[in-house]
């Protein structure tokens, strides 16, 4: 079996290559290590890994855009593992899946390959996109669309406080949010909620660099999880945003949890979307757009039980 490094050198703004260059110097086992060079461009090289029909063990190095990218393009494939070396800003991926803490796990993993197969999300809107962890509309992919190309968090990131903008940004847009109307269609019925501030569809519980949004997801279930936070003034916001870390957010009435293999959404106006934490356009007014579980797998490594993981 071979063993494939895939390194985004852009991850973590930058550090992920640095990590690198300290990391490759730990491993002793044979490995290939490709560098992506273009956004989509880790999809393409295990794509190319798949049809070649060879048994792989990949490894992001990266963060959880990365992994969307790699599993997106393993998606399907038996013969392929997934593994990761957290090396980005939120590394939301290592909460919810197996990550590797070093060479050495590595190689203890490689001598007894357990994996667990995975769901992964996706949605259909001309093109198709997939998700590993959570894809959602509204206020956070408007931030995550703001976080992503700050400057600021370039700058906090150098002083190890990277996550530190994510909240200046979440004030930011309680001073100015955009809200709207949204249809939700699920298990045959349809629900109308107002004055909506975000829904996330979630596969595994965390986003946003810790946050557990959704407590209840399993990567294995088969199912999604919604999350719609709705009719809240700006003041409750920033209370339920404080449990958000431990989950104890959904006790609020203007939480709204909902589990399913579908959910159809429509929205009343045109508002961000994002996949995996990344800008993903804006889901277009009065369109319903469905997000589903793929009929297509993945392998994860599991270097722990299962029990213990989840
Ligand atoms: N060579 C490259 N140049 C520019 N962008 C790239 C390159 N390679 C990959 N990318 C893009 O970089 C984006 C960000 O990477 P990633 O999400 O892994 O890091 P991060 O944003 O720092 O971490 P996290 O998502 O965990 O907060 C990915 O969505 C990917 O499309």
């Amino acid at each position: 079996m071979k063993i494939v490094f895939i390194i985004n050198p852009v991850a973590g703004n930058g550090n992920a290559l640095k990590k690198w260059s300290h990391f490759k110097n730990t491993i002793s086992f044979p490995y290939e290590m490709v560098l992506t060079h273009f956004p989509g461009d880790a999809t393409n090289l295990v794509k190319s890994i798949k049809e070649s029909g060879e048994k792989a063990l990949i490894i992001g190095f990266g963060g959880d855009g990365t992994l969307r990218e790699i599993i997106a393009g393993a998606a399907g494939a038996e013969q392929l593992m997934i593994g990761s070396i957290a090396a980005g800003s939120g590394n939301d991926f290592g909460r919810g899946f197996c990550s590797f803490e070093d060479a050495v796990e590595i190689e203890k993993f490689l001598k007894q390959p357990i994996t667990t197969k995975e769901d992964v999300g996706e949605f259909h809107n001309g093109e198709t996109y997939q998700f590993v962890s959570s894809s959602g509309i509204g206020f956070d992919a408007e931030i995550s669309f703001l976080v992503n190309r700050s400057n600021l968090k370039k700058w906090l990131n150098k002083i190890n406080a990277g996550k530190l903008v994510y909240l200046l940004y979440v004030i930011k847009m309680l001073v100015r949010p955009k809200k709207f109307s949204l249809i939700v269609e699920h298990n045959g019925q349809k629900q109308i909620y107002e004055d909506v501030w975000l829904a996330t569809v979630s596969n595994q519980p965390y986003f946003g660099g810790g946050m557990k949004i959704s407590p209840n997801s399993k990567t294995d279930d088969g199912l999604l999880e919604l999350t719609v936070v709705h009719r809240i003034s700006r003041l409750k916001l920033l209370l339920v945003f404080g449990t958000v870390f431990t989950g104890s957010h959904t006790r609020f009435k203007e939480v709204i949890q909902k589990s399913g293999a579908e959910f159809r959404l429509t929205v009343d106006d045109s508002i961000f979307r994002h996949v995996d934490g990344d800008y993903a356009g804006e889901t277009p007014k009065d369109e319903t757009v469905s997000y589903a579980v793929s009929k297509k797998y993945w392998y994860a490594v599991n270097i722990r039980k299962k029990e213990e993981i989840k």
